[in-house]
């Protein structure tokens, strides 16, 4: 997951493979819910692992719910509709699939408990939940402005509620609020109860998969039409045992999306003609504006068809979250798309009809929108301009716009505050970047002599970037021990075996550590001597040969920060930032000696000294790749700079390197 300031997505041009994707967020945080209002012990298969997710196993765990993780499996025991914990503090973060359900939930379980969650949360309005339950007998106040968040519910007897009458919802606003009715509501059904829908129904299939999901649990709704909603007297929660989550539909909007843009066959798993989720339609939608798609059971495989897609105009209420990916793929048309009956997108985790249409202005489109709908126009190729997308903490506007990442203009795309994918789908750049091709990998190369900080500066770097890091002087180090292991020695007569040991390194680099057949050699590799081996093998020409593709490897999406000696000369020609970094030698050498009395090696300054510069006179004057700056290398000498100073100078050639207008970096030293 990125948890960047901004995610920078290079130029993209092509996509192939295979995704799979993360379980439903709707399905998964229902089955959660029915799973602790039921009796008996549940196991959820492929649960969505997301922050909504999280934000109601906190909450059912408060309430007295066991839960126990296991391998892929989540294993939860219900509280057979009786509270064990009769009071508590919820707090729900941005889930309104946890908020919505479990203010109607506990307003009947009978216990004393405040719901809040962040800011958005508490603008999100509940007034219409709120006012259903009262009219039944339950007793909600609002701690903060009527009609939302955050909320405290006070305890009632089931038998005094009044379910004699039908019980009265508007369904205009959000199909939540009937959600959270039809699942709280089985918890009093000594009698038949009936819901009235007032006003039109907005995002049925949400209510197909409540349905759906409670007839899983022993709960079989009588429904006539989308008006009224009757559970039958004496209905029961009863867990299934074992129940599997199926992928996200909404989530396979991205990558249908994708097929439909840039593939020539995108097979997406896990969701697929036999889904239950509503959002499975968007692969109608996608069809009508021309991509290819086949489909089995679980899985979809998606091609480009017509292109430029097709315009169209969709009533999009029966896709709401879904729809906002037609809202970026419009872009890629041949004319207006309209996207209407989409009022619900002003009341989601941000008002997505303002957030879209301001986003895809400035990437340099045309967008009319009103009170519920949007209109984008095509971008020309010459139209594309670089921006800088706002995401306003939602997930969907994160993930729609990557897509833009494949404009015929070859402009990246930057993506703010990407972490807040984690809603529904924490990996989704990863996976995204698993399946996609870019034009180019950008790498920013740190070259130098020893103990100049390339290390130190290029991990903060690749840090702050999201970008992978390569420390390429540990692959020679790695290479040097495996020669003193072998027995060998650093001269042309075993060069060629030692080439061999490089070749096929059995290396690993885990979480910082770099890990030789299985055998932590972090440590090993970065004493003085170690340095020195490597030095050594490094002037062989056959090694060097041997470890140019392992090197190269290392150039994955979204970016690289590379250190060493040839970055920018040999291995990174290309790279748009090179950086030569130096400093004094009195001062490497204090810089080292520190760092080794810190891990309790002692040593002398002048003996320090002396080694470091036998080693840059040997980096420096070897025959191949030679230490030296590349002609086009900027240079740092950092001697008088501080590790912040050196990182944020280096952030500042970089953005200046891209064509985005706001400088997201600290000022420059
Ligand atoms: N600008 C700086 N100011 C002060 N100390 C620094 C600075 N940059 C790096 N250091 C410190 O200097 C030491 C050496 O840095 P680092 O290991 O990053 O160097 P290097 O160039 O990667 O070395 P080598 O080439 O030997 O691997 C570390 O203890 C680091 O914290
Ligand atoms: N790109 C590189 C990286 C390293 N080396 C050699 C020369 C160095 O003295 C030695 C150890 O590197 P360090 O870990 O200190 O950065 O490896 C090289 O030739 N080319």
């Amino acid at each position: 997951m990125f948890s960047t300031e901004f995610l920078d997505i290079p130029p993209l041009t092509e996509a192939a493979g295979t995704v799979r994707l993360p379980g439903s967020k709707s399905i998964s945080n229902r089955v959660l819910l029915l799973a602790a209002l039921a009796s008996g012990t549940t196991t959820v298969h492929d649960l969505l692992d997301s922050d909504d997710t999280r934000v109601m196993l906190t909450a059912l765990a408060q309430l007295g719910c066991r839960i126990e993780q296991g391998d892929g499996t989540l294993r939860i025991t219900g509280l057979g509709g009786k509270l064990s914990t009769p009071q508590a503090k919820l707090f729900m973060g941005n889930a309104g699939t946890a908020m919505r359900p479990l203010t109607a939930a506990l307003s009947l379980l009978g216990g004393d408990f405040e719901l809040s969650g962040v800011p958005r949360m508490h603008e999100r309005p509940i007034g219409d939940l709120v006012d259903a339950l009262t009219q039944l007998g339950c007793h909600i106040d609002y701690l903060g402005n009527p009609g939302y968040p955050p909320l405290r519910i006070h305890p009632v007897t089931l038998q005094s509620l009044h379910l004699d009458a039908p019980i009265r919802v508007r369904g205009d606003v959000s199909s939540q609020f009937l959600t959270a009715l039809l699942m709280a509501l089985p918890l009093a059904s000594y009698r038949d109860i009936t819901i009235d829908v007032v006003g039109e129904l907005i995002s049925k299939p949400y209510i197909e998969i409540t349905l759906n999901l409670l007839a899983r649990f022993g709960i079989h709704v009588r429904r006539e039409g989308w008006q009224r909603f009757t559970i039958p007297a004496g209905s029961q929660y009863q867990s299934p045992g074992e129940i599997h989550v199926e992928a996200d539909a909404s989530s396979a909007s991205y990558f249908i999306a994708l097929g439909a843009i840039a593939s020539e066959g995108l097979r997406i798993e896990g969701v697929g003609a036999e889904s239950i989720q509503g959002d499975i339609r968007f692969v109608e939608a996608a069809a009508q504006m021309g991509a290819r798609i086949q489909s089995g059971p679980n899985w979809l495989q998606v091609s480009r068809g017509a292109w430029p897609l097709k315009a169209i105009t969709l009533d999009c209420n029966h896709i709401p979250d879904a729809a906002m990916t037609l809202a970026v793929m419009a872009l890629y048309a041949d004319g207006p798309t309209t996207l209407t009956n989409i009022a619900s997108w002003r009341v989601k985790e941000t008002d997505r009809i303002d957030a879209m249409a301001n986003e895809l202005a400035k990437l340099g489109a045309k967008v009319e929108a009103g009170p519920d709908f949007i209109r984008v126009f095509p971008l020309p190729a010459d139209g594309w301009r670089a921006a800088s997308i706002k995401t306003y903490d939602d997930h969907r506007v994160a993930m729609c716009f990557s897509l833009a990442a494949f404009n015929p203009a070859s402009i990246p795309v930057r993506v703010l505050d990407p972490h807040c994918v984690a809603k529904t789908f924490p990996d989704y750049f990863e996976t995204l970047f698993s399946v996609v091709k870019p034009l180019s990998v950008p790498v920013i190369c740190i070259d130098g002599p020893t103990a100049s900080g390339k290390g130190t500066l290029a991990v903060e770097v690749a840090h702050e970037l999201g970008y992978h890091y390569l420390d390429s002087g540990a692959l020679y180090r790695v290479t040097g021990l495996a020669m003193r292991r072998a027995g060998l020695d650093a001269d042309p007569a075993h060069e060629t075996q030692i080439a061999d040991l490089a070749r096929t390194l059995p290396l690993r680099f885990d979480a910082g550590k770099a890990m030789l057949a299985g055998e932590d050699v972090t440590d090993a590799i970065r004493s003085e001597a170690a340095g020195m081996d490597a030095s050594r093998v490094s002037a062989l020409p056959a090694v060097r040969a041997a470890l140019t593709e392992l090197q190269i490897s290392f150039r994955r999406l979204p970016g690289l920060v590379a250190d060493g000696r040839d970055m920018g000369t040999v291995i990174f020609p290309d790279a748009p930032l090179k950086v030569f970094l130096t400093a004094s030698a009195a001062q490497r050498a204090e810089r080292r000696h520190k760092q080794l009395i810190s891990k309790g090696i002692s040593t002398t300054l002048d003996s320090l000294r002396s080694d470091l510069e036998a080693r840059d006179l040997r980096d420096s004057s070897r025959s191949v790749a030679p230490l030296k700056p590349a002609e086009d290398a900027r240079r740092l000498d950092n001697s008088t700079l501080s590790i912040e100073q050196s990182v944020d100078q280096v952030l500042n050639w970089w953005q200046q390197a891209q064509p985005f207008q706001a400088a997201p970096t600290k000022a420059s030293p």
